[in-house]
């Protein structure tokens, strides 16, 4: 959907965003923070430049994922300078972990402090100029959501990638979480089915540890599209557990081709999505 000229307003530090993303799930730690982490990468590995705004402030886990955990954001005269993940400028990073004094300290915070903080990610960050900016939500469809969403949406449309595991319960809160977006206006531009079986490393078989396929029949039941399995991978653990990039360092991995390919199809879905 491209925005008819005048409906969205001005867009101070989202001038630079092209394209927004959130990923969200109905679950917790089905690997959202997972799946928002290596998309950055993945996408990064495409030439693109990436933000990610981690709004999990219950469970920030993307700085200890990118290996920034303990780095500090500064204040400019546009509001709060991201932190740079790689050397080359090309993933920044924003989350609640970089404002505590203690990376495991909890938030406890009532709603309207978190959601203020929220408005404060959206207006004062000075990301420049992204391809991407992905946000990384809590599980469910919280207050959080809709502080997102609106701080968000007068600025540009705005498309979702919904993330589920395999087992019915967790389909069954993601139907819930596409009736969301359909409720408010979320493009979805796909579901990721994660933690879909285990490739022996020994013999490539892949077992289905819990089941297969409750993704895809989901997303052909909403009609949205389906962009794939993503396997547990020891391997990406470790990389997520050490910070490391996975898509550079792992290749041959067995997430590593589904991974890529959902990175491509968002590419490839964006243009018609908001055309
Ligand atoms: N495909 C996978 N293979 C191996 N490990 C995985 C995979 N996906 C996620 N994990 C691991 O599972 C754990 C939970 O993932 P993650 O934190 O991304 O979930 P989440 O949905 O963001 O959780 P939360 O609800 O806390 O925000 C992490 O330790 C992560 O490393
Ligand atoms: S899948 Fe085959 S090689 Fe892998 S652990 Fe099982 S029996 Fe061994």
């Amino acid at each position: 959907m491209e925005a008819a000229a005048g409906e969205y307003g001005e867009p101070g530090n989202l001038a630079g965003v092209r394209h927004i993303i959130l990923v969200l799930s109905g679950k917790g730690g089905v690997g959202k923070s997972t799946i928002s982490t290596e998309l950055a990468l993945a996408l990064r590995h495409q030439g693109k430049k990436v933000g990610i705004l981690d709004v999990d402030l219950c469970g920030p886990s993307i700085p200890r994922m990118l290996g920034s955990q303990g780095k500090a954001v500064h204040q400019c005269d546009q509001g709060w300078v991201p932190v740079f993940v790689d050397q080359e400028q090309s993933i920044s990073l924003m989350s609640v972990g970089f404002l505590l004094e203690n990376p495991d300290e909890a938030v406890v915070w009532k709603g309207p402090k978190k959601n203020a903080l929220i408005k404060q990610f959206v207006s004062d960050v000075a990301w420049g100029q992204l391809d991407f900016l992905v946000v990384d939500t809590p599980p469910g469809t919280s207050d959080e959501h809709m502080a997102t969403m609106e701080a968000l949406r007068p600025y540009r449309p705005l498309g979702a990638l919904v993330i589920t595991t395999p087992q019915a319960v967790s389909v069954g809160d993601v139907r819930r979480e596409l009736t969301f977006c359909r409720k408010t206006g979320l493009q979805v531009i796909g579901v990721v089915e994660n933690m879909s079986g285990f490739v022996c490393p020994h013999c490539a078989e892949c077992t289905n540890v819990f089941s297969r396929g409750g993704g895809e029949e989901l997303a052909q039941l909403a009609g949205v599209p389906f962009l794939g399995s993503v396997p547990l991978d020891p391997e990406l653990t470790r990389s997520l557990e050490e910070g490391r990039d996975f898509m550079q360092e792992f290749p041959k991995s067995s997430a590593f081709p589904a991974l890529t390919s959902i990175a491509q199809k968002v590419l490839n879905g964006i243009p018609a999505l908001f055309s």
